[in-house]
């Protein structure tokens, strides 16, 4: 399977309404902190080679125990709009409901990801939260990623592996404010500091064809029992 197109990371400009996209004095060539008020999020495009990639792609839609989860919308139980699945520690768990959900047991390759992030974001991520988008027909709808037990700043890091989709962000307090970024295949996606607070994001549903896609964000929850 083929994923990284030659040279389009990133369509054309990368943000409208923004002078300056990228800060090309940072240290590492593959790194570029995107120019966004009131966030801090940086983009590493080549984090996994293309064979590393592929590799990673194929175990976990092997190995994730991909489950189909519900969401309400006016009363009504529908499926959420990809595969989802919860990987961390064993002595965590997550009020959901009324109810504790505990995370699947880590397995190797999920560690050695985790590994790789865990030293560039300088943070020991205790879970990983998975999607899998299989079309077009897949995505995830506006939010932050806010919940009380992320803390007050969380730190999202998130890899893409398979299909490039798209990666949308609004400002909360001005929506005409936008920032959008082309998630490719090896590519690792780090927001921190206070993100959260001012942008929402979302994966648009697309029209186009595109090859399935495996999303993981490592976060650090602070609730346990
Ligand atoms: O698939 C993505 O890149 C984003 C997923 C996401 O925003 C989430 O799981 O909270
Ligand atoms: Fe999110």
């Amino acid at each position: 399977m083929k994923h990284r197109p030659a040279s389009n990371a990133i369509q054309g400009d990368l943000f409208s309404g923004f002078d300056s996209v990228v800060d090309e004095s940072i240290e590492s060539r593959d790194k570029e902190v995107l120019s966004m008020p009131d966030a801090e999020v940086t983009f590493y495009r080549n984090f996994f080679n293309q064979q590393e990639s592929d590799e990673l792609f194929q175990t976990l839609l092997n190995e994730i125990k991909w489950r189909q989860d519900k969401m309400k919308i006016y009363g009504k139980e529908v499926n959420l709009p990809r595969k989802t699945a919860w990987y961390g520690d064993r002595n965590m768990s997550y009020k959901f409901s009324g109810i504790h959900l505990y995370p699947e047991p880590w397995i190797p390759t999920l560690l050695k990801v985790k590994d790789k992030v865990d030293e560039i974001a300088k943070v020991n991520f205790n879970s990983v939260l998975l999607n899998l988008y299989r079309d077009g027909n897949d995505g995830i709808s506006w939010h932050t990623d806010a919940e009380p037990e992320l803390g007050k700043n969380p730190v999202i890091a998130s890899i893409s592996l398979g299909g490039a989709r798209r990666f949308m962000f609004r400002h909360k307090h001005s929506r005409d404010v936008k920032a959008e970024i082309e998630l490719i295949h090896g590519s690792f996606l780090l927001m921190t500091g206070v993100t959260q607070h001012f942008w929402q994001h979302q994966i648009p549903k697309t029209s186009k064809y595109v090859e399935p896609r495996i999303n993981l964000t490592f976060r650090v929850i602070n609730h346990s029992c």
